[in-house]
């Protein structure tokens, strides 16, 4: 029985990532959080770990998992469990994609690229945000063997759109994900209480700072491409406030933008399934469920109860992402048996790149993917494909 025990359990945890004496970074998410607060300045924490207003629909995204059991079976397991997928053409080895995150240099130098080479590294994707420090041609650059997406934030200005989606494309990016859900600027007390508004401060700035098209528009002529200075770094902060949204975006802007690309392009933000079906009548190729981790509108309802109406709109027409609350390989289970293709993170690893670059990202990736494969295991699953709301029960919150 001790013999058998231990078969089984060398098998199913091959892939894990024991150190003898420990490991550098923790394996909860909770103990993550607190080992980036820790590390980081309080300025810079608050900016990613903060919320809309009293962070009630951050907390409800975590606690809506709560409300779903797995139920486990027995007796089925008889073939090795594979993690997975191909989303829209891009092989990923565990359904979870790192999440766009502007100013992400503020959790570590050279963030996007360490971001990318961590991705990489464990078999994922990164969806490169808009808002980035380093170009996106130079983050293609540090990763070539990695599958990249781009986020793409709408600008004001349509030359400067088109030259954004062009420039993803050329670098070899696999998807253009819309930004849909920040035309307008989130309350959110934390950044408030500091007064520190990234962008205002040079961050996140590369692809604009990198686009001939971007200083243009510039309100005063700078000394060219580039950032040399304060003043030129003032001119491109006060132009990217100008010109980083239009807020008048419609679905019939879905046909523009995909005239523009030979690339899918997916929407980001969606939570009402009325609205997830008509942006794939007008052309998405894929339908992101998120409220952006509860940071853009508060007492806005939880993702995850979102979800299941998303994927009966959608009903299989487009693969469905999702994001907001995930933090486990469990929360992974829970996102795909109600419906999602994929799943996206977003905190935890910027979390992870503050304490160690890509290897703190490839970290977290590894942990996401262990105890995701272990729950696909357990509830008598060999591959995602078969998870399905019968892999569920509602039970009562804590
Ligand atoms: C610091 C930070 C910056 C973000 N920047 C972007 C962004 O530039 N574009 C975007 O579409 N979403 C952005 N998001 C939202 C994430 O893509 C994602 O929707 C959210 O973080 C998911 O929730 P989670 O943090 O609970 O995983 C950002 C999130 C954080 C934490
Ligand atoms: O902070 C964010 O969540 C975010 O997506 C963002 C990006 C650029 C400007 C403002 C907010």
């Amino acid at each position: 029985m001790e013999e058998c025990c231990r078969m089984v359990y060398a098998g199913s945890y091959q892939s894990h990532t024991f150190r003898a004496g420990g490991s550098a970074y923790p394996f909860g998410a909770d103990a993550l959080e607190e080992a980036a607060r820790l590390k980081l300045p309080a300025e810079s924490f608050d900016y990613i770990a903060g919320a809309a207003g009293r962070e009630l629909t951050a907390r409800a995204n975590i606690a809506a998992f709560t409300r779903y059991g797995l139920i486990y079976r027995v007796l089925r397991h008889n073939s090795p469990t594979d993690p997975a997928v191909t989303l829209l053409g891009t092989p990923l080895a565990l359904p979870v994609l790192l999440a766009p995150a502007g100013a992400a240099d503020l959790a570590h130098p050279g963030a996007e690229a360490e971001a990318a080479r961590g991705a990489a590294d464990v078999g994922t994707s990164l969806v490169l945000s808009a808002v980035t420090s380093t170009p996106l041609e130079d983050v293609a650059a540090a990763a070539p063997h990695g599958h990249l997406w781009f986020q793409l934030a709408w600008p004001g200005d349509e030359q400067l759109a088109r030259s954004l989606v062009h420039r993803a494309e050329k670098a070899g990016y696999a998807a253009v994900v819309l930004m849909g859900d920040c035309y307008a600027a989130g309350w959110r007390p934390r950044e408030l209480d500091h007064g520190f508004f990234p962008y205002r401060h040079g961050h996140g700035l590369g692809n604009y700072s990198s686009d001939p098209r971007f200083w243009e528009l510039a309100d005063h002529s700078p000394s060219g491409p580039g950032l040399p200075d304060d003043a030129t770094r003032a001119v491109a902060a006060a132009t990217w406030n100008r010109v980083f949204t239009r807020p008048s975006l419609a679905p019939e802007d879905l046909a523009t933008l995909k005239s523009w690309t030979h690339l899918p392009v997916l929407v980001k933000g969606v939570c009402d399934p009325g609205e997830a079906r008509c942006l794939v009548d007008a052309g998405a190729d894929g339908i992101a469920v998120s409220n952006h981790g509860g940071r853009q509108l508060d007492s806005g309802v939880a993702a995850l109860d979102c979800l299941p109406a998303v994927a009966a709109a959608v009903s299989g027409r487009v693969p469905l992402l999702f994001d907001s609350g995930i933090r486990t390989g469990t929360d992974v289970l829970i996102a795909l048996a109600l419906g999602a293709d994929a799943v996206m993170i977003g905190r935890p690893w910027l979390y992870g790149l503050a304490l160690g670059g890509a290897d703190g990202v490839a970290h977290v990736l590894r942990c996401l993917k262990d105890e995701f494969t272990s729950a696909l295991t357990l509830t008598g699953h060999h591959t995602c494909a078969t998870l399905s709301p019968s892999d569920l029960t509602p039970v009562r919150a804590p």
